[in-house]
């Protein structure tokens, strides 16, 4: 280490405590359109030109089209340049109570194609081709709801966002589409509102048939949607992993204003085998008339305070309070529902309307599971899946439901819910759409997403739809006035359950919580990301889960919930020092935070809401956030900062480790690979010592810390196999990817010196960044030019980034002046397709994809990518997880140790 402190005193200049940057790097972002949906939906940045429609879908413009690339593959890609792709699609389905909208917004690629990009797809093999040119690129898809009463509303809403004309950036003239634009839609309102969307919209509704849309959009959810189905019993919701291959057949009962029973054999192949009258219409119609509520979420508050002894008529009450256990009914079993009102000498007015609501909710909830599993058991179905808007995430509908399928069928059969409970017509008219390019994805090219509006929009609030980014933060700041009263829970007052002989049981809803219409829709936006594919040296797929921390336990979601609130203060300094600290930036870290504060305070209270959470979850979200708010990269000149201050150390420490032997050599480049990780900006604790000294100083005196044994520590295993045993000689590993982390030490320091060793030792390296920046992350575009910093002071790296195509532009004046051809195997940069400090290996850029074919050797490296996530993930070949615990909890959690303790953990391919 002597040889760094030479260089420390010029690093005191650019010293870690000193002042934020304000340089404001140019960011044309004035002409992106931003869009914000009232309502329940959320906010999304758009792009793009004109639109091209007609007819029953969008039109392809073919003029000009020629084949990029070779036209002997397979599929070429097909440029269209006269083709927008902007395309946007709508699909409508009007039931008797509720209009369902789903649309996509095509989604600008953040992650700009660079030249990295296009040497990368050249040495890795890969084409455009099988990138679909149309008519999905990438994009989103949003789920909206009206009130069919109200469907003036809904008009607006698709007017003021241009939906019918394909969206805000090719408004159509006076608001009336055109052309013979023609919209997919389904549910009777189809028919019935025709005429209407004629005339207000100038549009055609083309009908879809009801059913085929349900079961459509069904089978495409339960396929394809992570986290779509689970069950609820007792207050308990638990995900259930559905295998598309083994699917069918299921009953599927959609409980609307009536209810359909549908068998479902296949795509395409089902049977509507039953059905009720008594329904979600039933329920909202009843109550409306016998309570006086003036919304079906009034009424279903009621019910959560009630009591429905006072009107259901009970075993207990017909056999003077016993059970009758000869036919296994407990005596609070309901004999009669409402049965209680004939035998009193009572009005209306003399029962309380939540008990009312109650009684009406349990009889007709119960009713239908009933129904719903005499058919089932027609039919010999074990699986029923419940949908429609009469369910509206209700913890106690679904326990009721579940309660009557498992007490009727002795437990054989299984209710289960769908998280987009009442959108299965809407996406299936969607789906209809003879060239939606849905139905070709997989789950691991959609990516749902929290939806940025759900937590503080009310399903009462319908503005004008935000056309820019300054009216999106002054809706936040609007909201914020009222934002205690609409993200404030309506607690569930959990009902005493009785355990008794089954039957109709109170069953147990415990700790949920009735939302604003708005966030009541427990689902988020599905990013559609076609290039995306599943990390190929994982070695169970299928049972790979990326997150090591549960969030379901409530004391461990409380932590992180505690530890993102106390860090947002400090994020929001970086962000808005990041943009140069204007006014507008202030603004907008304003909005930012209280964005976040109320998804993070929503998630608290309902964490499964969007499926199951994990950590890697909260902390992707406020990287999503911060980018929803134009804020790109908050720690962009600390990063550059850090950069440069190790970069010049660079050299002295590259001459320090070449005088070292073999062995200590590879402990020293580990080493310095766990010491180097304190440099994360993300950790609370490891902020507060940067301001005890400069970058070197921490450095070092990180390192100086290292005392072996880590705390877990298979530095030995790993020695053996990269040097072989006096025994046995190791050939070297082909390719090692390398993931890495955090910008300044920690990449220039840390994890370059190893890929050196690599180098040189002959294993090809490729190293694996973010695709868009999360925190002090480095990422893929970034790294290029830091690799040609560190390349001017090393040979090694030199040849190997030139081999790997990496240096082409950049001015390499290097110490050796020989011209000759490289004969290194290559250094290469791939990005992983996430904005996130973890990662989810079940969804990779198909750059990564390809690099991985040829790897055998993985190293993870940080808390994010090898603790929070992928400490327990298998790999098909050896891998090697580095990093540095910094976060007390964490320690004791996972390795029973302390902070700062050091995690080197090698598994050989199994
Ligand atoms: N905000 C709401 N307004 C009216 N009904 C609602 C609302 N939220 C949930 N519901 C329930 O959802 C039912 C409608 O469900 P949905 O699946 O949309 O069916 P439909 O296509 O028949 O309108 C209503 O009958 C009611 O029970
Ligand atoms: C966000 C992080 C995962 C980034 O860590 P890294 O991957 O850079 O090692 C980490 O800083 C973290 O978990 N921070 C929160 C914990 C804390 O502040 O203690
Ligand atoms: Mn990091």
């Amino acid at each position: 280490m002597a040889g760094l402190v030479e260089k420390e005193q010029r690093q005191q200049l650019i010293g870690i405590n000193e002042k934020e940057e304000k340089q404001v790097e140019s960011e044309d972002n004035n002409n992106k359109g931003c869009e914000f949906e009232s309502g329940q939906g959320d906010m999304v940045l758009g792009a793009g030109n004109s639109i091209h429609r007609s007819g029953s879908r969008p039109q392809l413009d073919v003029s000009k089209a020629e084949i990029q690339g070779n036209v002997e593959e397979k599929y070429p890609t097909i440029l269209l340049p006269n083709q927008s792709d902007d395309l946007s699609h709508l699909a409508l389905d009007i039931g008797g109570s509720l209009i369902k909208l789903v649309y996509f917004s095509r989604h600008e690629d953040q992650s700009a194609d660079d030249k990295r990009k296009k040497i990368v797809k050249e040495r890795l093999g890969l084409s455009n081709g099988n990138r679909r040119s149309y008519p999905i690129l990438g994009g989103r898809l949003h789920f909206v709801k009206f009130e069919t009463g109200k469907i003036n509303e809904c008009l607006d809403f698709i007017h003021s966002k241009q939906l019918h004309c394909g969206g805000p950036e090719s408004p159509c003239a006076d608001g009336v589409a055109d052309r013979n634009v023609i919209i997919k839609a389904t549910g009777g309102g189809a028919y019935k509102y025709a005429d209407l969307f004629k005339e207000r919209l100038g549009v055609s509704l083309d009908k879809e048939d009801e059913m085929d849309c349900l079961v459509a959009g069904a089978n495409f959810l339960l396929k394809a949607i992570r986290h779509e189905a689970f069950t609820h019993m007792e207050g308990q919701k638990e995900f259930v992993q559905i295998d598309p291959n083994d699917l069918f057949p299921y009953l599927l009962v959609n409980i609307g204003s009536g209810v359909s029973m549908i068998k479902v054999d296949g795509d395409g192949k089902f049977e509507r085998v039953s059905g009720t009258n008594v329904g979600g219409g039933t329920y909202w119609g009843l109550g409306r008339l016998l309570t006086k509520c003036k919304s079906f979420d009034e009424l279903l508050e009621l019910s959560q305070k009630g009591d429905n002894r006072t009107i259901d008529m009970l075993v207990g009450d017909i056999y003077g309070g016993l059970d009758y256990s000869k036919i296994g009914l407990s005596a609070a079993t309901i004999a009669s529902s409402f049965g209680k009102t004939i035998s009193e000498k009572k009005e209306l007015e003399d029962y309380r309307p939540e008990d009312i609501s109650l009684s009406l909710l349990r009889m007709i909830s119960y009713n239908i599971g009933q129904i719903s599993y005499l058919t089932a058991l027609r039919f010999r179905l074990k699986r029923i899946f419940f949908g429609g808007f009469f369910i509206r995430g209700h913890a106690y509908t679904m326990d009721t439901i579940s309660f009557a399928v498992q007490f009727w069928s002795n437990g054989e059969a299984q209710a289960m819910f769908l998280r987009h409970e009442g959108f299965m017509g809407a996406l299936g008219a969607f789906m209809s759409y003879e060239k939606h390019g849905l139905d070709d994805l997989m789950v691991h090219q959609l990516v749902e997403r929290f939806p940025m509006g759900a937590p503080y929009t009310g399903g009462k609030i319908h503005g004008p739809p935000l056309g820019d980014l300054n009216e999106k933060i002054s809706w936040m700041e609007k909201f914020v006035r009222r934002g205690t009263e609409i993200t404030a829970p309506v607690p569930m007052t959990p009902l005493a359950a009785t355990t008794g002989l089954g039957g109709f049981e109170v069953p147990l809803s415990k700790g949920s919580t009735l939302r604003s219409d708005a966030s009541a829709l427990n689902v988020g936006v599905l990013h559609l990301v076609p290039t995306l594919e599943v990390f190929p040296l994982l070695a169970n797929p299928k049972s790979y889960d990326p997150n090591t921390i549960d969030l379901s336990d409530p004391s461990e979601l409380k932590y992180w919930y505690t530890i993102l609130s106390e860090h947002l203060p400090d994020l929001v300094d970086k962000a808005v020092a990041s943009e140069g600290g204007t006014d507008d930036a202030k603004r907008r870290g304003d909005a930012f935070a209280r964005a976040f504060s109320a998804h993070l305070a929503r998630l608290m209270e309902e964490p499964a809401a969007y499926g199951k959470l994990g950590l890697a979850n909260l902390l992707e979200m406020r990287e999503e956030c911060l980018r929803e708010f134009q804020f790109f990269d908050a720690y962009r000149s600390i990063k550059q900062r850090e950069n440069e201050a190790s970069l010049a150390v660079l050299p002295d420490l590259l001459v320090e480790i070449d005088s070292m032997d073999e062995e200590t050599r590879l402990l020293t480049l580990i080493e310095g690979v766990l010491a180097a990780n304190i440099f994360d900006w993300g950790s609370r604790a490891c902020v507060d010592l940067y301001h005890k000294g400069t970058i070197i100083e921490i450095y070092r005196m990180s390192r100086n810390k290292m005392q072996r044994p880590w705390r877990v520590d298979d530095f030995d295993a790993f020695k053996a196999r990269m040097l072989g045993t006096k025994n046995k000689k190791m050939p070297p590993h082909r390719r090692a990817l390398l993931f890495v982390d955090n910008s300044g030490a920690d990449i220039v320091l840390g994890m370059l010196p190893l890929a050196r060793e690599l180098l040189r030792r002959g294993t090809e390296v490729v190293l694996v960044a973010n695709s868009l920046s999360a925190l002090n992350d480095v990422t893929a575009m970034e790294l290029p030019d830091i690799v040609a910093e560190a390349a001017k002071h090393c040979d090694i790296l030199r040849r190997a980034a030139e081999a790997g195509g990496l240096l082409v532009d950049a001015m390499i004046n290097t110490s050796d002046s020989s011209k000759e051809k490289s004969s290194s195997v290559p250094l290469m940069v791939v990005e992983n397709g996430c904005g996130s400090p973890c990662i989810d290996l079940r969804q990779v850029s198909s750059e990564l994809a390809a690099a991985a074919k040829e790897a055998d050797l993985i190293i993870l490296e940080g808390m994010g990518r090898a603790l929070h996530t992928n400490l327990n993930a298998q790999f098909k070949c050896d891998a090697l997880k580095l990093a540095m615990v910094k976060n007390q909890r964490l320690a004791e959690k996972l390795v029973n140790g302390n902070i700062y303790d050091c995690i080197c953990k090698y598994e050989p391919a199994g």
